[in-house]
């Protein structure tokens, strides 16, 4: 008899194992990385998000602190075809649910099909169908969690030592640990400011560049950090990741837009229009650049011709729809933090000139 149950918003009910007992909700969603998965779980882009690995075995090596991206894990719920006992016992010390010995590819086509959607699940020896249907039912919309930023950013600002002439203000959206070190590696000092941060905040710490980095749910309810361009915008250079790109340009006066399931992986093809080169890149997005506003596009994805770099000499922008920082995933595309810096010793100001 199964102990764990999977609610779709479709009306079906999975059957699973329970591998972390519990109860909850998220929306649905899959990544088909095969390895990653200690950066993918503690990714806080995946906040409100239940994940589903593709890939059929997680964990089979092992769980080691050194690989997190945050302190925490991030997304609701795990669902695997297999999960060995070292990420079970981590999520359940966590108090995450997971299952597994469930049809992942059956979940995934179904995402595929009818787009990331609301899901309940119920895990443990108590569990019923019914309970994960009251989940699934009160799950919200992911644009709905307006103040989804609270739940991921640092509470107070902080600064990262990189020991260079380098200043970055970095507004924490729900940053991934290895943008940080990325930068602090090549000899920046980063100051890690809340998501909320004000002007007055970001200009009292004297920053070369803004950095908005990757962040959960809808980019449209990170106002702030929205604000917060809109001051800066032409009067220090901006980059951005993620999220940070779909901030950038929607307070530069573009937009964005939900995609039907997203980008989760590791070997997404990015094509830079400048050069023709495809690099493979590692994404976690669900919301694409629809309007560039001022931005030119200097990269795409070759999959779906989706917006995945964007520049403006003018207005010393540069961002990304994927993970430069690349963890996990292929390091083809880490130069990217080394234009950054670049950009904010102002090196790219004086060329434009
Ligand atoms: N990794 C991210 O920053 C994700 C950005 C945004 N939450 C999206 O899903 O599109």
């Amino acid at each position: 008899m199964s102990d764990a149950y999977i609610a779709l918003a479709d009306g079906r009910v999975l059957e699973a194992r329970a591998r972390a007992p519990g109860r909850t909700r998220g929306e649905l969603v899959f990544t088909t990385a095969y390895t990653g998965y200690e950066e993918s779980l503690t990714d806080p882009s995946y906040a409100e998000q239940i994940l589903t690995f593709s890939y059929p075995l997680i964990g089979n090596y092992g769980v080691r602190t050194e690989r997190f991206e945050s302190e925490s894990v991030q997304p609701r719920a795990a669902i695997a075809r297999e999960l060995t006992d070292d990420v079970a016992d981590w999520l359940a010390g966590e108090g995450v649910p997971a299952v597994d010995h469930v049809d992942t590819r059956e979940i995934v086509t179904t995402v595929r099909e009818e787009g990331a959607m609301a899901c309940g699940i119920a895990a443990g020896p108590d569990a019923t169908p019914e309970d994960a249907v009251d989940e699934m039912e009160a799950c919200k919309p992911m644009s709905d969690h307006v103040d989804i930023g609270a739940q991921v950013s640092v509470a107070e600002p902080t600064v990262h030592e990189g020991g260079g002439d380098v200043d970055v203000a970095l507004l924490d959206c729900g940053a991934k640990g290895s943008i940080i070190s990325s930068l602090t590696d090549r000899g920046a000092d980063v100051h890690v400011l809340p998501y909320d941060a004000t002007p007055e905040d970001v200009a009292a710490v004297e920053p070369d560049v803004l950095f908005v980095s990757n962040g959960p749910g809808d980019p449209e309810n990170f106002v702030a950090a929205q604000n917060v361009v809109d001051e800066f915008a032409g009067e220090l250079p901006l980059a951005g990741i993620c999220l940070g790109q779909q901030v950038i340009t929607s307070a530069l006066g573009g937009s964005t837009e939900k995609m039907a399931f997203g980008h989760r992986g590791v070997n997404q093809p990015v094509k830079d229009l400048r050069t023709d080169k495809v690099v493979m890149t590692t994404q976690n997005h669900g919301y694409t650049v629809d309007d560039t506003g001022p931005l030119e596009v200097t990269q795409v994805n070759v999959n779906d011709d989706t917006v995945e770099g964007l520049d403006s000499e003018e207005l010393d922008v540069i961002t990304r729809q994927y993970h430069p920082e690349a963890n996990p995933g292929p390091h083809d595309s880490l130069g990217f933090f080394d234009e950054v810096l670049d950009l904010a010793s102002s090196s790219r100001r004086v060329a434009a000139d």
